[in-house]
């Protein structure tokens, strides 16, 4: 029976092409991801982190094999079921950590809420929430007054407002200077300790090394 947070069995990835056979991204990749552990996707560009990162968060959904969250198979579920229980349980880092342009931070961290109405209920969350990362002196910077750390900062607020038990994070220290990628490494490194399962793409040895699991894609 499988009980981590997030497990893929033998998932196979394949994307269509125009006149020639499919391109194979991914086949029977398997591996768990268990509450308070971090495991690192590393790899050449263009090997299939995102694509892998995108299944996780059912954000795109395997040619073959399966995504289980907490046993669960995404296979077997709509896609409704699938972005519902994404949106409360599963948070989603894209590369570069983008902001909605002409939202504040406050806003910005906010979006998840608007669905259900519940922006008024999480502002002291997501106040705390920024605080804790460094930038509750920035609630009404626009995201182009920020720097490329902050941002980042603000947008892994945003993907931590509902408490996710799974957070799915792509590159995040791409564009960041040493120093704001080493706190970005802190702060992955003390949100899986604090029990989250936390999956993320990397380039950088410093968050490879940091992780307690890794899949290293050919
Ligand atoms: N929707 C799609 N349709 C067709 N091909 C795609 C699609 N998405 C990705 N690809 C291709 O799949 C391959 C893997 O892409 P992916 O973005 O997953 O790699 P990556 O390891 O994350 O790369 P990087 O490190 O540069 O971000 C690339 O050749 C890409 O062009």
């Amino acid at each position: 029976m499988i009980t981590a947070p997030l497990s893929l069995r033998d998932v196979t990835i394949r994307y269509p092409r125009e006149g020639q056979d499919d391109l194979t991204i991914i086949e029977n990749l398997s591996f768990d991801v268990d509450a308070g552990r971090m495991h690192c996707l590393a790899g050449r560009s263009g090997s299939g982190k995102t694509s892998i990162l995108k299944a996780t968060a059912g954000l795109v959904r395997p040619t073959s094999g399966s995504v289980f969250w907490s046993g669960s198979d995404l296979a077997t579920q709509s896609d409704d079921a699938v972005t519902k229980f994404r949106r409360r349980h599963v948070g989603y880092l894209d590369q570069g950590g983008v902001l909605i342009s002409g939202l504040t931070t406050l806003e910005n961290v906010l979006l998840p809420a608007v669905p259900d109405r519940e922006t008024r209920a999480l502002g002291r969350k997501a106040r705390d929430l920024l605080n804790r990362l460094g930038v509750g002196e920035r609630l009404r910077s626009k995201p182009e007054q920020l720097s490329g750390g902050e941002r980042q900062r603000v947008a892994l607020a945003r993907a931590l407002l509902f408490d996710p038990g799974v957070l799915v994070v792509d590159e995040p220290t791409a564009s960041l200077d040493r120093r704001s990628a080493d706190g970005v490494i802190a702060l992955l490194r003390s949100i899986a300790d604090a029990g989250t399962a936390v999956i993320v793409s990397a380039h950088d040895q410093n968050l490879i090394d940091a992780a307690d699991t890794r899949t290293v894609m050919a």
